[in-house]
């Protein structure tokens, strides 16, 4: 683990009411609210044949969070960052270690990537956290792509596949639902895999603003069927002129609003264990477009999560 940085950012002076540079906790852990941790990985794209950059990530969405104004009552510990060589799969286990035991304790989790290779790195820690036993795992993955590639060794492409394989063998099925699927970004051999696994999806031509209300059923139901729920946010599932700043930018992608009112959705339904943050690539962003949106996404979720928890 590498300490995070102090954080530092805009001060208005006092009784301005406080931003999240000013709130957060970082070397010691505060004991109780949400936890931040880094996941600085790029071995995942690479091998994956990708844009690198992913590395950078933490870094950017701290930078972009620091000045955010956040709510009295939100209390956030920065946990630092799991550093990440060409050892990919022990890196992934060794953030297991580091959030396991926040997540024991039931606190929110937000783990900020590196690429999406960070699912699997998330999916350790709720199992070590305890998490899992007995109750049944919902990934929602708002992303242009499945992630269930088939590879002889991981990369940002095969989380998803990998962590179905991992429940199978622990006796358990996986619920995966895919928001933001682009037809022309995925072979037909992913659709494939797909349909074997049991996952569900929503192509991005139906994540419109028009299609607000059938987007929300279709969260509500899947919330209904699971009892804890890997929310995990690839950012290519916005459109290009949003974020730009990833490694494989999306065509259309679902609109900004859309994935903010699914993501407090999901915050507020009391079954959300961990958020990650997936695919951030700071190198090719454009006035920290990406990053900035990733923050928003956080910050809407840790707000409804913080206030709301337990509420269906
Ligand atoms: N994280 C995964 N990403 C995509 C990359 C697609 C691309 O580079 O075009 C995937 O493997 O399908
Ligand atoms: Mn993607
Ligand atoms: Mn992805």
């Amino acid at each position: 683990m590498t300490p995070a940085e102090p954080w530092t950012g805009r001060d208005d002076g006092p009784g301005t009411g406080p931003r999240w540079h000013q709130i957060v906790t970082i070397g010691e852990d505060a004991r109780s609210g949400a936890v931040l941790i880094g996941f600085r990985s790029d071995e995942g794209v690479r091998r994956n044949q990708g844009r690198p950059g992913a590395v950078d990530g933490p870094a950017a969405l701290r930078m972009a969070l620091a000045p955010l104004a956040v709510p009295p009552d939100l209390t956030v510990t920065d946990l630092g960052d799991v550093m990440v060589d060409s050892d990919l799969e022990a890196g992934q286990q060794h953030l297991g270690q580091h959030a396991g035991p926040v997540l024991a304790a039931g606190r929110p989790v937000v783990v900020l990537g590196g690429g999406h290779e960070v699912a699997r790195a998330s999916y350790y820690a709720l199992r070590a956290g305890e998490r899992l036993a007995d109750n049944r795992l919902g990934i929602l993955n708002l992303d242009a792509h499945f992630d269930l590639r088939s590879a002889d060794q991981a990369t940002s492409g095969t989380p998803f596949l990998q962590i179905a394989e991992d429940e199978q063998r622990a006796g358990r099925r996986l619920d995966y639902l895919v928001l933001g699927i682009a037809r022309s970004a995925n072979t037909s051999d992913l659709f494939e895999t797909a349909d074997r696994i049991g996952a569900e999806y929503r192509f991005d031509l139906d994540c419109q603003e028009a299609d607000a209300t059938a987007v929300r059923g279709q969260v509500a139901s899947f919330l209904d069927r699971v009892d804890v729920v890997h929310l995990t946010i690839d950012l290519d599932c916005l459109p290009a002129s949003v974020a730009p700043g990833v490694s494989a930018p999306a065509g259309l992608g679902i609109p900004l609003p859309v994935v903010l009112a699914v993501v407090s959705q999901v915050a507020r339904s009391g079954r959300l264990a961990l958020l990650d943050i997936a695919e951030l690539n700071p190198r090719f962003d454009q006035d920290a477009r990406t990053a900035r949106t990733g923050a928003r996404i956080i910050h809407e979720v840790l707000t409804a999560w913080d206030r709301t928890e337990g509420e269906r």
